[in-house]
């Protein structure tokens, strides 16, 4: 492959389940990097990730990996990796037995899948209790483990479906901050699916936001927070001539308990609601960021 050639490319991607549209002419890229989809139950997120892994066929379109045809070309499994959402794990045998034999199954000798599962078990902080049964590990461990057989085999690309699923806060925490460690210390780029915002928010360079089969958003996740971001404001006086001031500057105001909510139409919101302030000549009692939750996103944008 070509360097600075796409390492994703889905072109008019469909993907029927009898009259269930999955997913629904989805074309994107992906490059080098950690990239999100971003989407709630059911937005097609899973089947996107099993097309590029050749586990599913289009229905119509083309999906390829690293230069190759995904549904056809078998050379292209080796170089990719994936964590499937749903538990796979073997519950009898150690994390160190089961990822020896998953890195033999990718072809490695005996002796360096043994030495490689190690390494991958340290990666991921599961080197000390390498020895025990998977069955007795708490669910982050179990995780972990479900992360380390994508790796065990040193892909170019891996796939994370849900990576962050029943875990706790710290839990989310530690998987997030070990998805950028992979990528940082062994150069492998990510494809990684939630439907938390604040998960791809936190670990991604790039978003895909996906709705009912279809993609709606592509871009730098720093330009998408700060397009999503409104702006709380509470003033003591003056409402009316600072609700006049802001409607004159095309920004949306909501009422919102005892202040305004405001959406610009791009980043320069502050700029607006700041110039406006002075204008009404409004003395500001509180002022701050409001997220929107993601539910809230999918509402204003056109599917
Ligand atoms: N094997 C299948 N047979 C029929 N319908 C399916 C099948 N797999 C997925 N679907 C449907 O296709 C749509 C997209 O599902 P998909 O699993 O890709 O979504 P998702 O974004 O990954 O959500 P989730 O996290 O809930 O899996 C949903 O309406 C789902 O019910």
């Amino acid at each position: 492959m070509a360097s600075g050639q796409p390492l994703l490319v889905a072109e008019h991607l469909t993907k029927r389940y009898g009259s269930v549209v999955a997913l629904d002419d989805v074309s994107f890229t992906i490059d080098d990097g950690i990239t999100g989809i971003l989407g709630e139950n059911g937005a097609g997120k899973s089947t996107s990730m099993k097309i590029f892994l050749g586990l599913l066929r289009p229905t119509s379109g083309r999906a390829t990996v690293l230069g190759e045809e995904a549904s056809t070309d078998a050379r292209v499994r080796a170089r990719i990796g994936y964590m499937p959402e749903h538990d796979c794990l073997p519950s009898q045998v150690s994390a160190a037995e089961f990822l020896t034999h998953m890195a033999q199954v990718s072809g490695l000798p005996p002796s360096a899948a043994r030495t490689r599962a190690a390494d991958t078990l340290r990666h991921v902080g599961l080197f000390e209790e390498r020895y025990r049964a998977i069955g007795g590990y708490s669910t982050g461990m179990k995780q972990r483990v479900k992360l380390c057989q994508a790796l065990v085999h040193d892909p170019a690309f891996v796939f994370l479906d849900e990576p962050t699923a029943g875990l706790d806060p710290m839990g989310r925490e530690e998987m997030l901050t070990l998805i950028r460690k992979t990528h940082r210390e062994f150069g492998i780029s990510v494809l990684l699916s939630s439907h938390l915002m604040a998960d791809v928010e936190r670990t991604c360079d790039r978003i895909l936001v996906m709705q009912g089969g279809h993609l709606v958003h592509a871009g730098e996740v720093g330009h998408f927070t700060r397009e999503t971001e409104t702006v709380f404001i509470e003033v003591d006086t003056n409402r009316e001539r600072l609700v006049a001031a802001l409607e004159r500057r095309g920004v949306r105001i909501t009422a919102d308990g005892g202040g305004f909510t405001i959406e610009g139409p791009d980043a320069s919101v502050y700029d607006h609601v700041r110039d406006a302030l002075v204008e009404a000549e409004a003395p500001l009692r509180r002022m701050g960021p409001r997220r929107r939750a993601l539910a809230e996103l999918f509402e204003r944008v056109p599917a």
